[in-house]
Parts: structure tokens; C-alpha cells; sequence
């Protein structure tokens, strides 16, 4: 058994179930070799497959092993934590960083990569695309030469067009019964009182006695008089006008759906994505989503370009996009609660319920999930966050949610690496706790595949992760092409670490994303062999004599006549 140490806390109850399984520990190796035995789902027999146990393949000789080792790609920090923490103290809520003027720098970006960062984000809506080009650079080269494993994500402006400013550099307070004018006329200087929109059709079916309200509650105004374009209003509720507002209408309590003929991706995210797909990232995040249409349309782009693996995220930001959340979260390779925009869209005190019915329908759908915006936001500021954002943070952990993210408070903020290490700590904590509570019961686990080795696949993860629970195993390792048997591992949330073996780089950048996932590149020879595998990692000083590990397998096998071998085996390390 792995022994833990450090910061990683594990539980008298925990350890001693473990201590007594493990008394009686026996090498439980394999499934039953059945041939020919029909599989039954449903109480129908669907179809005849064998069950075979893998053969061990023999390790080769030692020079084989020293070229394998080479090129056996853990990364670095989840080395290092692995040997600090064990494997129960690994982490497993995923985190990403927006890169911005404050954390661009070589140093910079190390210091994130080693406080745990495992997405950068970049933001299309701010800097150049040689800026953008110059972190990718920089991250590729950290990757390359320091070890890490950081993914690259461009997230896209998108057609924002409800944005309103007034002229001067910071911001500017609202008085309760002042008056107004939003125009979107173009100004001479501002005058005072006088707020310009970034579009002609901005006041398009607003009528005398709605509601104009900024960023989401900042301040809030009633709409007095109309004069063509031009609205008058009566600020109701005082507060801030900050630089490039973004607002919306309210009338008898609901928002005023604004109709905007823009596609999702306006032709400057499609140069965008151009540059992202030619420098290689390996998330997409498209802003403003309003249905699925527009991330087949971006899928079906990526397959023409022969950049399969680049994965595609869609944000959840609007109103429409959480009519159609289901088809939205079918269609894309993740979902972005993307609680900034949302909030504007949306009465605030809503945000908490939809983000937990986003992360339960993600998970339901094995889709990955990100929680962003505000999660640490006085940080921006301040080197210690508030306590309710620390609770923020831990509920969106409790939720299970993949990752978090960072935006101001790593992109502009003094404090980024701090507030990395604030999510770091935050999330460990949150998930020994949601362990000793046992709270993956709690899924239901809507059946998603149709094809029988599909849903062969998920029976074993589901099963697997049950069983991994229950003997108190110290690691999954499985063995993944495309990542698919992966991501049902950890939809399912387990105690331990999944290592996920591939020889697919893009399948290893994606699975950064994925709760829970350790993605280790092997080389093609190496892919079925789990001996050597282990061999591998226990001649690294990361498995002891003792230490079980449980295998998932799903890989396509030459020696034998099927198609793929799909099955569990738990082995003792010797
Ligand atoms: N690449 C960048 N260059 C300059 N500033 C950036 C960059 N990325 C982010 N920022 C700054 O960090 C803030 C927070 O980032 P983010 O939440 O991604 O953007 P926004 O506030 O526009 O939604 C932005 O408002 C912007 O001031
Ligand atoms: C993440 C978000 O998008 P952006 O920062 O691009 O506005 C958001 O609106 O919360
Ligand atoms: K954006
Ligand atoms: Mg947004």
C-alpha cells in the first residue's frame, strides 16, 4: 500500500477498512475465462462476445526497457506530487489559468506549471495573436524541456455585442435619479451623463418603462423616453458604470431577448481559430453558444483540417444556451460555466443552481466540465482570498465539476500563483472530505453507449470504480486510444488516481481536463504491455512491493481473433 504523507489526510475509518482488507490481500488477477458466453444487458442477450484474459506479456530485455523508460512521459508535477503526497493525496480537480500581461513570462509560466496549472487559457478578446503566439511558444517549451504537461486552450471573443462605454479609463459612479442618454451615435469626447453602445440596433424593441441593467447589478436603470435609437433613463438603482459594460433589459422580470442576427463565430474567431489549430492547441472554448449547431459546425471544420484532436468547449453564457443545454452538451467535447457573462444574462442569485444542474447533467453525459469566472476574484487585489470564495471554490469541488478556472486573478492580478495554490488546497481538502463521505453514490448514470463494446466499456468502468472503491486499490491504470474508457473511470469519480496510458498525444493533452486523470504518453510497443508498464513505474520509485493496482483494459489485440480485449484485472505490485 502506498504510504501517505504530507499534506494528504487520510482518514482513521479510511485506513483502517484498509489496513483490514489488505490483512487478507490476495492477487485477485483477471476475469473468468468464459468462452463463448453470451453477454446479457437488460435481461436480452445482445449479442456473443468472449471474455479472455490477457496474458501478462513478458518483459524484454533490459535494453528494451531503458528505451521504453525514456520514453515513459509522466509528467513532471504529477511525479512530484505522486512521491510528496501518495497516490490517495493526488489531486484531482483539474486547474486552469488565464494568461495575461501578469503571468506571460518564461518564469512566470513555470512557476504556474508547477503550482499545478493543467490548461492555459488564452483569451482571444484581449492582446495580439503574436501575444497569444508567444505564451503557446513558451508553454510548448516548458512542455518539451522542463517535463510538464500543460494544454493550451484558445477561448474566442464571439459576437459580443452588448457593450457600453462612457468614455473615461476606470469607473464611474451612478447616482439614484440621475438621467442618462445611451446613444449609439458616434460621440465627440462623452459628454457627461452620456454612455455609448457598441451598435445601432442596441435599443431594437425596448420600450418605455423596462429595465436597463449593467453587468449583471452594478447599477440599474428605467428606460424614461425613446427617441429613434436613443434611450433616456432614470438610474433606479445607483452603483458603477465600469469601461466596456455589457448590459441587458428586463421587463416584468424576465430578460428582454435581444435579437441579434450574429453568428456565434464572427469572422475574427474564425482567424482565430485558424491560428489556434495551426499552432497546435488542444481546447478550443467557444464563447457565446446559443445552440449546437454552431459547435458541429466548428467539429466538422476541425475534421476537414485533419485537427481531430483538437477538442471543442462550449461556454455556457446565455440564456439560450441553457434552453438547449443537453444538445449543446452532446454535441461539444466539454462545457465552460461561463458565470461572468451568465450573470448578466441571468438574475445572479440563479448562478449556484444552474451551475450545479450544468456540472450534474456534464458528468451524467461524460463530458468534462469547467466552473469560471469570480471563483477567487478579491484576489485581483488582495493576496488572501475571502472566505466565501474559499467556499465557492469547495462547492464547486463538492459538485465534482472537472476544473476550475482562473481569470483576472492569474491574468492581471499580483497574486495569480497564490491564488493557484488557494484552488489547489481548497480542492484537495474538498475531496478527501467528499471520500469520507462516500458521495459518488449520488450519480445516476444515464447509460450513453449504444454499440455492444460501448456499453460493454461503460459497464466495466462502472463496475471497475465500484470495485476499486471497495477493495481500497491504491491506483487505476488503463490503457486508452482515444481516452474513451478514461473519461467513464472518472465519470464515475473514484478514490484513487486513474493513470491513463495512451500513445496518442492529443488523447494525452485532452485528458488534462478530466477529473481525476493522470494522462501518461507510452509508445506504441509499450501501449498493451502492463507488466513492463508497471516495471516502469516502480523502477521510477512511484509503485512498491505491495501497492495494488487495478487495470482497466479496452486495446485491440493482434495476437488473438477479437476486435478488443475490454477487462479488469488487479495486481499486486511484487
Ligand atoms: N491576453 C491578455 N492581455 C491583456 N489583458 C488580459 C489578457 N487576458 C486577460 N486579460 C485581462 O484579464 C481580465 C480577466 O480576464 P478574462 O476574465 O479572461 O476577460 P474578461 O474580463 O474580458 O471576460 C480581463 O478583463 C483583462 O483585463
Ligand atoms: C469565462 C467567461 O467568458 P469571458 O471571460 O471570455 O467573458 C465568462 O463570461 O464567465
Ligand atoms: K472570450
Ligand atoms: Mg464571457
Amino acid at each position: 500500500m502506498a504510504v501517505v504523507t504530507g499534506n494528504s489526510i487520510i482518514s482513521p475509518s479510511l485506513l483502517t477498512n484498509r489496513v483490514t482488507q489488505f490483512g487478507l490481500r490476495s492477487e485477485v488477477s483477471g476475469a473468468k475465462v468464459v468462452p463463448g458466453r453470451a453477454i446479457r444487458s437488460g435481461g436480452k442477450v445482445k449479442g456473443k462476445v468472449r471474455v479472455v484474459v490477457k496474458a501478462a506479456v513478458q518483459i524484454g530485455g533490459l535494453e528494451q526497457l531503458k528505451k521504453a523508460k525514456e520514453e515513459l512521459g509522466f509528467d513532471a508535477v504529477s511525479e512530484g506530487e505522486l512521491r510528496e503526497k501518495g497516490f490517495l493525496g493526488m489531486r484531482k480537480t483539474k486547474l486552469v489559468c488565464t494568461i495575461g500581461p501578469a503571468c506571460c513570462s518564461l518564469e512566470d509560466l513555470e512557476k504556474l506549471a508547477l503550482g499545478g496549472m493543467n490548461v492555459a487559457r488564452l483569451n482571444m478578446c484581449h492582446n495580439t495573436r503574436d501575444w497569444h503566439l508567444d505564451v503557446i511558444k513558451k508553454i510548448k517549451k516548458l512542455n518539451e524541456e522542463k517535463g510538464f504537461c500543460v494544454s493550451i486552450m484558445i477561448d474566442t471573443e464571439g459576437s459580443q455585442i452588448q457593450l457600453l462605454d462612457h468614455g473615461a479609463p476606470s469607473s464611474v459612479k451612478v447616482e439614484e435619479g440621475s438621467i442618462w442618454l445611451f446613444t449609439a451615435q458616434k460621440l465627440e469626447g462623452y459628454p457627461p451623463f452620456t454612455v455609448q453602445a457598441s451598435y445601432d440596433g442596441f435599443s431594437e424593441g425596448i420600450e418605455v418603462g423596462d429595465v436597463l441593467v449593467i453587468d449583471g447589478g452594478m447599477a440599474s436603470f428605467e428606460v424614461i423616453e425613446k427617441a429613434g435609437n436613443d434611450l433616456c433613463c432614470r438610474c433606479t438603482d445607483s452603483g458603477l458604470f465600469l469601461p466596456r459594460a455589457k448590459f441587458s433589459f428586463w421587463r416584468d422580470g424576465k430578460l428582454v431577448a435581444m435579437n441579434s442576427e450574429l453568428p456565434t463565430l464572427s469572422k475574427k474567431d474564425w482567424a482565430d481559430i485558424e491560428f489556434g489549430v495551426s499552432e497546435g492547441v488542444d481546447f478550443i472554448a467557444l464563447s457565446f453558444v446559443n445552440d449546437a449547431d454552431s459547435v458541429r459546425q466548428l467539429k466538422n471544420y476541425l475534421y476537414m483540417r485533419s485537427s481531430r484532436s483538437t477538442r471543442v468547449l462550449a461556454k455556457i453564457e446565455s440564456l439560450e444556451s441553457l434552453q438547449k443545454l443537453e444538445e449543446i452538451i452532446e454535441a461539444c467535447d466539454g462545457i465552460m460555466v461561463a458565470r461572468g457573462d451568465l450573470g448578466v444574462e441571468i438574475p445572479y442569485e440563479q448562478i449556484p443552481t444552474v451551475q450545479e444542474e450544468i456540472t450534474r447533467v456534464c458528468r451524467e453525459l461524460n463530458k468534462p466540465v469547467i466552473v469560471a469566472s469570480q471563483l477567487l476574484e478579491s484576489m485581483v487585489e488582495y493576496p488572501t482570498p475571502t472566505r466565501a470564495e474559499v467556499a465557492d471554490v469547495s462547492e464547486a469541488v463538492r459538485q465534482y465539476a472537472d476544473a476550475l478556472m482562473l481569470s483576472g486573478e492569474s491574468a492581471i492580478g499580483p497574486y495569480g500563483h497564490k491564488a493557484l495554490s488557494v484552488l489547489q488546497m481548497a480542492s484537495s481538502r474538498m475531496e478527501l472530505w467528499s471520500r469520507e463521505e462516500n458521495r459518488q453514490s449520488i450519480l445516476h448514470k444515464r447509460p450513453l453507449g449504444e454499440s455492444l463494446p460501448d456499453r460493454i466499456a461503460e459497464q466495466i468502468c462502472n463496475c471497475a470504480v465500484e470495485m476499486a472503491n471497495n477493495l481500497g486499490v491504491d491506483a487505476i491504470f488503463v490503457y486508452t486510444k482515444h481516452g474513451q474508457m478514461a473519461t467513464l473511470l472518472s465519470r464515475n469519480r473514484p478514490y484513487p488516481p486513474i493513470f491513463a496510458f495512451t500513445s496518442d498525444k492529443g488523447t494525452r493533452m485532452a485528458l488534462n481536463l478530466q477529473w481525476g486523470v493522470i494522462p501518461v504518453l507510452v509508445d506504441d510497443e509499450m501501449e498493451a504491455n502492463i507488466t513492463m508498464t508497471m516495471e516502469l513505474i516502480k523502477r521510477k520509485g512511484m509503485l512498491k512491493p505491495g501497492d495494488v493496482v487495478m487495470v482497466v483494459s479496452d486495446l485491440a489485440s493482434t495476437h488473438i481473433n477479437y476486435s478488443a480485449f475490454q477487462s479488469i484485472q488487479v495486481k499486486t505490485v511484487v
